[in-house]
């Protein structure tokens, strides 16, 4: 047997005194018995904690127990494993024998795949699990996360690494039929001198519909209410080999004035719509050109875009925004978002 049982893990708590700040009790409540038990006794061990008066770093008397300590970790619902980043140890030589006792148990009781997030502050355990056979699956600024799939004979079924990156462009356009254009301070040299829409990416967990107003207030100083994604557009291989989800949103003017920001944008302005569109560039592009006749179109209410509705799942049970267009099957044209007149 691998792992210890918790029966063991009660008869070592009454008949050990742990010594020290942690203690095995502390853990041993955890539904995550052997686990836990093991990461506890390694932590234990790891410290030089004693047991009976007895120093356990590098000792002896509890090296049998110590091969066979496991990693701290939980069951996730496709009979894979997540360890628990909160509880490796800092030791590498433990964290190497547990990697292994955890591999071979996990193994043995036919795991699929294997969740390892590792800390920035313990990078060092980084070669030591990808020499035991684990892969880079992402990064963040805080860990990396590396995975390990169990079963040779099935593929592999994790899911990768998310793929695509979410970017904005605010088309805004006030009353005069002027739209708010910037220069971007770094851009390729076809583009320099080109007045472009302002856009960005969105942030983590942000609405395309709130990262667009922040977007245009960020680079241009205007304040601006979210009417509709107009259109998007799907490209590939844009950035870090990741795909590009680009949102073209119409955007309401709610102030005119503008305050760049100058750490991107060399200069914005409002420009008559006709002076924007006779941009060579903008003629000249198949989806810039596009883009705009798109947004004449919807100001002619001949076309219609999309706007959100909030609302909660029980599939998954998360607040989310679903984008779609109102339809009016009675004909009562009033309730449609086509026929807004979103410049009124
Ligand atoms: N910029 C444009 O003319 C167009 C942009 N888009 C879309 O707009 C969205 C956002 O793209 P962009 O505004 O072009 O973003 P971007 O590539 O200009 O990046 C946004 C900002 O991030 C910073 N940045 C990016 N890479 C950097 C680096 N290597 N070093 C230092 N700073 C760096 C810069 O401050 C930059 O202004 C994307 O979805 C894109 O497909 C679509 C068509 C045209």
């Amino acid at each position: 047997m691998d792992s210890v049982s918790l029966s063991e893990v009660t008869i070592t708590r009454r008949t050990h005194l742990v010594e020290g700040s942690r203690a095995i009790s502390s853990s041993v409540s955890n539904t995550k018995s052997q686990y836990v038990y093991g990461e506890s006794l390694a932590a234990t061990a790891d410290s030089g904690y004693k047991m009976n008066g007895v120093n356990l770093k590098n000792r002896t008397l509890f090296g049998s127990v110590k091969e066979r300590l496991l990693l701290d970790a939980y069951d996730d619902e496709y009979g894979g494993v997540v360890v628990d980043h909160g509880k490796l140890p800092s030791n590498p030589n433990v964290f190497t024998s547990m990697l292994r006792n955890s591999l071979s148990d996990w193994r043995r009781k036919g795991k699929k795949g294997i969740w390892l997030k590792l800390p920035v502050e313990q990078s060092e355990l980084v070669p030591i699990a990808i020499k035991e056979g684990f892969e880079y699956h992402h990064a963040e600024k805080g860990y990396v996360m590396l995975t390990y799939w169990i079963p040779e004979m099935e593929p592999c079924m994790l899911p990768a690494n998310a793929s695509h990156q979410v970017g904005v462009g605010g088309f805004v356009l006030n009353q005069h039929k002027e739209v708010l254009v910037v220069q971007e301070k770094y851009c390729t040299s076809s583009n320099t001198g080109l007045w472009k829409l302002p856009t960005g990416f969105i942030n983590e967990s942000e609405e395309i519909f709130s990262g667009a107003v922040r977007e245009v207030k960020e680079e241009t100083g205007v304040d601006t209410e979210f009417l509709e994604v107009i259109a998007f557009r799907h490209a590939h291989n844009v950035a870090f080999e990741k795909s590009d989800l680009f949102f073209i949103c119409m955007l309401k003017p709610l102030s005119d004035k503008i305050i760049i920001d100058d750490l991107e944008i060399k200069a914005a302005k409002w420009m008559p719509l006709e002076e924007y569109v006779e941009q060579p560039m903008i003629r000249g592009d198949k989806m810039f050109k596009r883009v705009i006749e798109i947004c004449e179109a919807r100001l002619r209410h001949r076309y219609c875009g999309l706007s959100p509705h909030r609302l909660i799942s029980s599939f998954d049970g998360r607040p989310s925004s679903l984008y779609y267009n109102v339809v009016d099957d009675d004909q009562d044209h009033s309730h449609s978002t086509c026929s807004a007149n979103i410049y009124e």
